[in-house]
């Protein structure tokens, strides 16, 4: 059944490697969220473009001190909702796994494969299990809406691919590098998984936008990746990645309906666990990211239309 709800949307920006700032943003302050889940990456950036409230936090910390398979996904997802956000935008260097997909190329993801192994993937677990769907990981409105902005200012974006998530630090080796194209994927990375499921089960929509800066190790006429080469490449892509961020935040800041991913609605049929025997000390952890399922009806953030 469709419901009648009106959202004023809080754009959330993850910023990956090479970008640690976003320009333009009225009323700055960085400020220190705490998560029941430990400390996200840095402060978050608070401010606003063109009126639209905007939270950015750079994934890997400010200067780059933390590592893929250290990054708190948890605290930063939740740091996120618990500031307000609805829609994150996660903007990634990532390397080129087709040709058609040079260096200087951003492309929109929309499928995932999930290869990291050690990393916290859930907020859920012993005391309130969930199930959410990951069919389809990001969101389609937030896309158009990407894809759009792109257009209009002349960025070269890709609509669709799939990210490969690998654990890292190490970046492949040949023979995983060449597996991953016979799979399929478009791009690889290390840091879109857990993220995106952590977006879902706090029912926040999600966007990911690539920026390719290398062809991985396959490709025979290109080096092989360095993070010399990545940060160079990133470097002429931060400007775009600016420009193209002041131009989709008017855009997804508009009042709107619930998201087509159905992301806002992730967790309606996806706990499990009895009311009975849910543990009260993982329900308080849970308090912002799952609080509208799990408080009282009249507690819910967002608000009914008139
Ligand atoms: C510096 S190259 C490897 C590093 O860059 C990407 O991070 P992000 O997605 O935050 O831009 C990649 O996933 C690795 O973490
Ligand atoms: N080739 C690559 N592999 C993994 N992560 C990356 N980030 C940028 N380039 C990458």
């Amino acid at each position: 059944m469709s419901e009648d709800v009106i959202i004023e949307p809080v754009i959330g920006l993850i910023g990956g490697s090479g970008l640690y700032d976003i320009d333009g943003l009225e009323e700055k302050e960085w400020r220190r969220v705490e998560t029941p889940w430990g400390e996200p990456s840095d402060a978050l950036l608070f401010g606003k473009l063109d009126g639209v409230r905007c939270v950015f936090l750079p994934r890997h910390g400010r200067g780059h001190p933390i590592p893929p398979s250290d990054l708190n996904f948890r605290a930063n997802i939740d740091a996120l909702k618990r500031s307000g956000v609805t829609d994150i935008v996660s903007l990634s260097a990532v390397g080129s796994l087709r040709e058609d997909l040079p260096p200087g190329r951003f492309v929109l993801v929309d499928q995932f494969i999930d290869r990291s192994f050690a990393r916290e993937k859930s907020f859920f677990g012993r005391g309130c299990v969930a199930h959410v769907g990951m069919a389809d990981p990001v969101s389609g409105r937030m896309g158009d809406v990407i894809a759009a902005q792109a257009e209009r200012i002349g960025v070269e974006m890709t609509r669709g691919g799939t990210y490969l998530v690998m654990e890292g630090p190490q970046f492949s080796t040949r023979a995983e590098s060449e597996l991953y194209r016979q799979w399929g994927c478009s791009v690889i990375g290390m840091t879109n998984m857990p993220e995106a499921k952590l977006a879902r089960e706090a029912e926040m929509c999600y966007a990911s936008i690539a920026m390719v800066t290398d062809y991985d190790c396959w490709h025979d006429d290109h080096d092989s990746v360095t993070v010399d080469a990545v940060v160079a490449v990133m470097t002429q892509n931060a400007a775009k990645a600016k420009a193209l961020v002041k131009a989709i935040i008017p855009e997804l800041g508009k009042k709107r309906g619930l998201c087509s991913s159905g992301a806002e609605r992730a967790l309606d049929h996806a706990i499990i666990t009895a009311p009975s025997a849910r543990s009260p000390e993982m329900l308080a952890k849970l308090d912002a990211v799952a609080g509208r399922v799990l408080r009282p009806v009249k507690e819910s953030h967002i608000g009914k239309a008139t």
